[in-house]
């Protein structure tokens, strides 16, 4: 697939079959690099995925296979947007092979059958030797010899059973692992369709592919169609599903000016048409970039994996000299049994393949890497996974990250009385309209609520004081706003009192060195916010505010979050962040940071592990941020974190696996029971093993049970209000996230607009997080009978309940009919309806759009 169109690069995807495992790495490099054209190649083991960025004119695609071929290693082009060819048989060779082996059991019964052990091993041992005379050629040690050489040993021991073993399993278990793989690079390849590959212009209606538009350029998104190119709404309201980026499957209400994303959804199929102006070209939109950090991530190990790789290099060579001493030693001093010596040094050869180990660490990252993006996180490499799994401590930043950073403006005042209020208001908006600070918008938006409209362009000199405020001049006056510290900038000594005011950040206006104005402001906690903290600590995590805010209005946020925070520090300046994030590493070990805005992006980067907020937090915070969370749910948190251990401990597990085994082979042969068939089998079913453990990471625990079956109950009981709840239930273990993904997949294989209403319904599912408590069944019960839910009720009924009494179908419970709820207004909350819809695949009365507020449900 290309990625450029027209330019003279390219890059090309291929699905290599014959990948096996890291130690293939330098074959396809050597293979590659020195062809004319070729620019930079990246190999991808866990998904059997052969990346190469090449000039298309010097060098096609076709030639890349062909020489990918000529060195055995099966490789296709992946045509962009296809799931690549999976063997779903073994080939008929590996089938014959297998049968063959398997007549020739009855060897004991009719003696002859033993020779078509010979011809199971004549059937399936031309592919192990082409790759191997490739592997010779090059000068590599690769399993396929490795195993070359122990089929060739044992029938030169007469011991044909052994060898044909040796065949089969080895060709079955390479099949075996390139299914599982598949499965590894679908994920992949999900990500990549997520962005459509053509865009509509909206002053001509012409279809183009999305790679030749330009930075700029209106684009027309309809109805049920995904956002071609990352941009800003020009026209037109809209809704649109996130959940491809963010994880999060709320709808986001759009107006113009709203940041819409590439891959994203426009679902509003009422009003929903809007016109965008790109502001990247498609290979820089967000969802490019995630795919190139999950690429990228690959070639950047973690210690673990540098550890092992430098042990492999010298473990191969290591033991097959070891084994060729076994061989030949015994024959040279004529030692009793030369035979029982030769096959310990075949069982030793077969271990020298260090496949298992190799794969054990690359694996899991690939998959975990993938799992996060599924989540909402971008993750820059495998060794900020494992960073994540052994944080201590999390220093947060306030604005923005653990507060909504939408402040409300509680009082504002003139405190001259040379200046009016609508001068006042006039020069704060205007300098404010140039800050992209939290505090800015707020104030701009409360001079338009009085009837000021800011002039930005009245203002020069504009200058931004990190942790301390603006500066701007207006016709010749300087004018500051900021907090205590701009004070010394205006070079005034005296600071206006503020006494009995609601809000909690202050704010000061200065004229020069006169004070002409102070404000105040509240910000709410974000949602989830004191829950998230509570579970990290339960994590053993210790918990730091750090904020450039007031004292008063960090303790405010830490009241709000239960007191949940440790360590409070207030009126920082970005260097004083850092130096306190440099003393948290020093007294607590790992250090995460997680921060939003400029002043945290030198913390995040000094942080063992930098979290940045959102996709539209500040563009600095995110380049030197090794995490990025995708959208702003900082319940995620401890979900990634989560995600780290667990990847961290099925490594151990990985390897784990493929030391004992082989230990355990190695053991019995020196205990006098050389069994090469066990070697192969220890060997080969390690290395399915290790990929099928890692791949566990892929999936959420209990969500095929209850997924599936309380689908089908969906379709068997009409009734919305109980069948809602258990659909609810099941996805608060853990299956909502999956599906928000699933769904989008399918929603781009279909085309009709209902169908990607229907899928991003289902992708919504997860309104309800209040039921974690009930059970099934429990729940099913309590909720029937809540449909007359009062105040009162609630409390008996418990979680459940009030759960169901917060669905506006709660509220109409009996949301299949058409009652209630006016026929043409959006409705509050889709969940229950539209899960109703998508079982009738229509829509009913009750749910006329099916649309959900977002506000709404934040304020649920
Ligand atoms: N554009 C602005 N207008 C008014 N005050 C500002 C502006 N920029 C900064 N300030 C003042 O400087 C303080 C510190 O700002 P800074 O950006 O360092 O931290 P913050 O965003 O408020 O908090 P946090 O560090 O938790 O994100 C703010 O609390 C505010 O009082
Ligand atoms: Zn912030």
């Amino acid at each position: 697939m290309e990625v450029q169109q027209g330019s003279p690069e390219m890059k090309s995807y291929f699905d290599v079959l014959g990948l096996c495992c890291s130690s293939e790495v330098p074959l396809i490099e050597n293979t590659l690099r020195p062809l004319e054209g070729v620019h930079k190649v990246s190999v991808i083991v866990p998904s059997k995925t052969v990346i190469v960025v090449h000039d298309p004119l010097l060098i096609s695609q076709l030639q890349i296979v062909k020489a990918l071929n000529q060195a055995k290693l099966e490789a296709t082009v992946r045509v962009y947007g296809q799931d690549k060819i999976i063997k779903k048989w073994p080939s008929p060779h590996i089938l014959a092979s297998g049968l063959l082996l398997l007549i020739s059991m009855f060897k004991h019964f009719f003696h002859p059958l033993k020779w078509l052990a010979i011809a199971a091993v004549a059937v399936g041992l031309p592919s192990i030797a082409l790759r191997s005379v490739t592997a010779i050629q090059r000068c590599t040690l690769d399993i396929n010899i490795l195993m070359l050489m122990a089929v060739a040993g044992a029938v030169a021991l007469e011991d044909y059973s052994e060898a044909g073993f040796i065949v089969f399993l080895f060709t079955i278990a390479e099949w075996l692992e390139s299914l599982a793989s598949h499965k590894a690079s679908a994920g992949m390849s999900s990500l990549m369709r997520m962005a459509p590959q053509k865009a509509v212009l909206a002053e001509t209606g012409e279809v183009v592919n999305a790679q030749d538009v330009k930075v700029s350029t209106i684009l027309a998104v309809k109805a049920g169609e995904l956002i071609p190119i990352d941009g800003v709404v020009v026209q037109g309201r809209s809704e649109v599903d996130e959940s491809s980026l963010t994880g999060e499957s709320f709808p986001v209400s759009k107006q113009p000016q709203s940041l819409v994303w590439a891959g994203t959804l426009n679902i509003d199929e009422v009003a929903g048409y809007i016109s965008v102006r790109t502001t990247a070209l498609a290979e820089q939109s967000a969802v490019a970039r995630m795919v190139r950090l999950v690429e990228e991530a690959q070639n950047r190990r973690s210690k673990t994996q540098t550890l092992i790789d430098s042990c492999a290099k010298y473990y191969t060579p290591g033991i097959v000299m070891i084994a060729a001493g076994f061989a030949v030693v015994p024959l040279a001093i004529r030692a009793k049994n030369p035979k029982k010596w030769l096959k310990l040094a075949l069982v030793l050869l077969v271990s020298a393949c260090p496949c298992a180990l190799v794969l054990s660490t690359p694996v899991a990252t690939f998959c975990a890497l993938l799992k996060a993006a599924r989540i909402g996180f971008l993750i820059k490499g495998g060794d900020v996974l494992e960073n994540l799994a052994g944080i201590k401590a999390i220093a947060f930043d306030k604005t923005g990250t653990l507060t909504n950073g939408e402040f409300t403006v509680m009082d504002f005042r003139s405190v001259s009385s040379d200046v009016s209020m609508e001068t006042l208001l006039l020069w704060v908006s205007s300098i404010e309209s140039k800050s992209s600070h939290p505090m800015a918008s707020a104030l701009a938006d409360y001079a338009k609520s009085n009837s000021v409209e800011p002039k930005p362009e009245t203002v020069s000199e504009f200058h931004i004081y990190p942790g301390e405020g603006i500066h701007g001049e207006i016709d010749g006056k300087n004018i500051y706003i900021g907090n205590k510290r701009i004070a010394s900038r205006a070079l005034c000594e005296r600071i206006p009192d503020i006494k009995d005011t609601q809000g909690i950040s202050y704010g000061y206006i200065f004229l020069d060195s006169t004070p002409i104005g102070i404000f105040t402001l509240s910000d709410t906690c974000r949602s989830g916010a004191a829950e998230a903290l509570k579970e990290l600590k339960s994590l053993g995590i210790k918990l730091a505010m750090l904020t450039g805010d007031s004292s008063e209005a960090a303790m405010h946020a830490q009241n709000q979050l239960g007191n949940a925070i440790e360590d409070v520090h207030a009126e920082l300046l970005p260097e004083d962040k850092v130096r306190l994030v440099g003393e948290l590493k020093a007294r607590e070990g790992s250090v995460a940071m997680v921060g939003d805005g400029m002043n945290d992006a030198p913390s995040l980067a000094l942080a063992d592990v930098g979290i940045s907020m959102g996709l539209s937090g500040s563009a600095v915070a995110m380049e030197t941020s090794h995490v990025t969370l995708l959208s702003i749910d900082i319940g995620k948190i401890p979900k990634i974190i989560r995600l780290a251990k667990k990847t961290y401990f099925k490594i151990i597990q990985n390897i784990f696996f493929s030391v004992v085994t082989k230990v355990v082979v190695l053991a019995i042969a020196f205990a006098g029971h050389p069994l090469l068939w066990a070697a192969v089998l220890a060997d080969v079913g390690t290395c399915l093993l290790v990929i099928l453990n890692s791949m566990m990471l892929l999936q959420s625990k209990k969500s095929k049970k209850c997924c599936k079956s309380s689908h089908k109950k969906q379709t068997e009981i009409p009734h919305c209000a109980n069948k809602g709840l258990a659909h609810r239930n099941c996805e608060n273990q853990g299956c909502h996230m999956e599906s928000s993904n699933e769904s989008h997949e399918t929603a781009q294989k279909v085309s009709s607009s209902e169908e990607h209403l229907v899928s991003i319904a289902e992708g919504r599912k997860h309104t309800c997080k209040k039921s974690q408590t009930c059970n099934d069944k429990s729940m099913e019960e309590d909720c029937e009978s809540s449909k007359s839910c009062t105040g009162k009720d609630e409390k008996e009924h418990g979680v459940c309940c009030s759960a169901n009494n917060k669905e506006p179908c709660g509220k109409e419970p009996i949301c299949s009919s058409s009652h209630g709820l006016p026929h043409t207004g959006r409705r509050k909350t889709g969940a229950c309806c539209s899960s109703y819809r998508k079982r009738v695949g229509q829509r009913d009365g009750c749910c006329t759009s099916g649309i959900v507020q977002l506000q709404e449900i934040i304020a649920e």
